[in-house]
């Protein structure tokens, strides 16, 4: 099988805290057209490593390229230019703003005209109609004139899920997307990302700890443990592999010791 040029690669990415390394010389390649779960107990440096791509903490050594370019040393919203677009509970909202103009803001900015309000009637018409897009495939178009503040929880994650896809990111990061979710929503931000994946030029990253959810989605599964990647592969496979089961049940450094 000829692999793709990976979209996005961490090389030995590291970061110390002091004397706590919390990521550990990470080296993954992901790929257009593959989501990948990336699980691990409490502390193992999931969201801390996600913070090194997305750019809200910057490595103490080794590097990120998108698309080949290092991208390491880039602020947050310079990533985002680069196409690395991540899922933020609830602060990418403008919470007193209704969902379509919160999304026509999202595919304003998208289309290089910043966040600004207001513009001629005919480029708004124009935004308007993508923002409208970006309704129905999020299916929040009943919704389009409620208050974003005024939405349950779980609309309001559709709303960040709808955001996100209006800033057609080549690269998406969410992490623990269903979190606080009731039951009956979760199917639908689950259904929304599984539709991102079957994009072939989209590359997905997922943190979650639920595993009916890594067992929906994910196509590869990354185990990071105490900071390292302690596992990379078919999620079948990682997951039932002895050293997993054991970091699981908490007893690799018993065992090691
Ligand atoms: N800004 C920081 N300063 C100091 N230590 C930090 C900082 N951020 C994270 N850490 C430490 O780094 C380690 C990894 O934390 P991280 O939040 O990435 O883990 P996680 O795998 O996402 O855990 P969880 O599943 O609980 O969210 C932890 O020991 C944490 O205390």
């Amino acid at each position: 099988m000829i692999m793709s040029v990976p979209s996005l690669s961490t090389r030995e990415l590291t970061i110390r805290f002091g004397g706590h390394v919390a990521v550990n010389a990470v080296s993954c390649d992901f790929h257009p057209g593959e989501l990948t779960v990336i699980v691990g107990p409490n502390g193992a440096g999931k969201t801390t490593y996600f913070n090194l791509i997305s750019g809200q903490l910057t490595a103490s050594s080794g590097i990120v390229t998108k698309d080949g370019t290092d991208i390491t040393r880039l602020s947050p919203s310079a990533r985002a230019g680069q196409g690395i677009g991540r899922a933020f509970q609830l602060t990418n909202l403008f919470p007193q703003l209704t969902v379509l103009e919160n999304i026509r803001l999202a595919v304003q900015a998208r289309a290089g005209q910043g966040w600004r309000m207001f513009r001629p009637v005919s480029q708004f018409r124009g935004l308007t109609e993508k923002a409208e897009h970006y309704l129905e495939r999020t299916r929040l178009t009943a919704l389009a004139h409620q208050t974003a503040a005024n939405l349950p929880h779980g609309d309001q994650r559709k709303l960040e899920v709808a955001l996100l896809m209006a800033m057609e990111p080549d690269i998406y990061m969410f992490d623990e997307p269903t979190a606080g979710m009731s039951l009956d929503h979760a199917p639908d931000v689950l259904d929304l990302i599984a539709g991102i994946k079957s994009d072939p030029t989209k590359t997905v990253l997922l943190v979650e700890h639920k595993m009916d959810v890594v067992r929906a989605l994910a196509d590869r599964i990354i185990v990071l443990h105490n900071g390292e990647l302690l596992a990379d592969g078919d999620p079948a496979e990682v997951m039932s592999s002895q050293i997993v089961r054991d970091v699981y049940l908490g007893n690799a450094t018993e065992e090691t010791a």
